[in-house]
């Protein structure tokens, strides 16, 4: 059970942003993403959610080519947390977890009492059941990032491509939100994908990294395995020092 994603190239305009992109999504791991701004991350979230389509390559879940299945269908597949929460109209959070239910929901039909219970245990599963009656659009940045991790969880679906999930949180509530996602893919076996820019947090994390330096993969695999001082350098286009940590953990600084 994979997402495989073949040679992906992509022009907006007559601009490539991505020169033949390829990588495997396996359930049971998480994959972070790295690379500099304006690498091409957010772009092939884009392509494999089926929202953008390429000039050249496939995208197959559980060996379905994305061009022949219908956006519901992905999103039965795939759930997405997005860095842009803006909302127009004032749903409470609860309808807004409740959303993730949609996929689930036939044509023009509404959700049901299940539906709402399994809102509700996303939330809970972050810690944020205590804003169900909130307005969505009158939480902090932080608080509507839960909120947006419970509407994919509620999604039910066997992936996540997370989009700098942790970007307008605390301290506490990054590792909060990424040791949630740790322990739900493991616990229903998820494949996940996370852009993130702390490649501290990467690391401590992600099972697998994937490094996207200006449109091409520079380097994949076990998150142990690629960093190293020179792919971190080449990336990020400044001299990086990595310095162990005595429980197994490292930190990465520009030297
Ligand atoms: N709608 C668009 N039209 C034209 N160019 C775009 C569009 N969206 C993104 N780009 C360009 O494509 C390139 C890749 O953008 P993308 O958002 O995928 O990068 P990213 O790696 O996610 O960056 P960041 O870390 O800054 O979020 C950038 O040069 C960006 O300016």
């Amino acid at each position: 059970m994979t997402i495989k994603i073949t040679d992906i190239q992509f022009n907006y305009n007559q601009r490539r942003v991505l020169k033949g992109c390829s990588l495997i999504i396996e359930r049971g791991n998480i994959y972070g993403l790295l690379g500099a701004n304006g690498a091409g991350k957010t772009t092939l979230m884009k392509i494999i959610k089926g929202l953008l389509k390429p000039q050249n390559g496939d995208v197959e879940i559980d060996g379905r080519n994305t061009l022949a299945m219908t956006i519901e269908e992905i999103s039965q597949k795939i759930a997405t947390v997005s860095q842009d929460t803006n909302q127009v109209f004032p749903f409470s959070v609860l309808d807004m977890v409740t959303m993730g239910r949609n996929p689930h929901i036939k044509l023009f039909g509404k959700p049901i009492k299940e539906d709402y219970i399994k809102a509700e245990e996303s939330l809970a599963l972050v810690g944020g059941l205590y804003l169900k009656e909130r307005i969505f659009n009158e939480l902090s940045g932080g608080e509507r990032q839960l909120v947006m991790i419970a509407r994919a969880l509620a999604q039910q679906t066997p992936y996540i491509l997370f989009d700098e999930p942790t970007a307008h949180l605390d301290f506490t509530n990054q590792h909060v939100i990424l040791k949630v996602i740790r322990d739900v893919v493991k616990k229903n076996n998820l494949g996940v994908l996370i852009c993130m820019h702390d490649p501290n947090l990467v690391y401590q994390y992600c099972s697998h990294s994937v490094m996207i330096h200006e449109g091409q993969v520079l380097s994949k695999g076990l998150t142990k395995e690629v960093f190293n001082e020179g792919n971190l350098s080449y990336l990020y286009g400044t001299s990086t020092k990595i310095s162990r940590i005595d429980n197994g953990l490292i930190y990465v600084s520009a030297k």
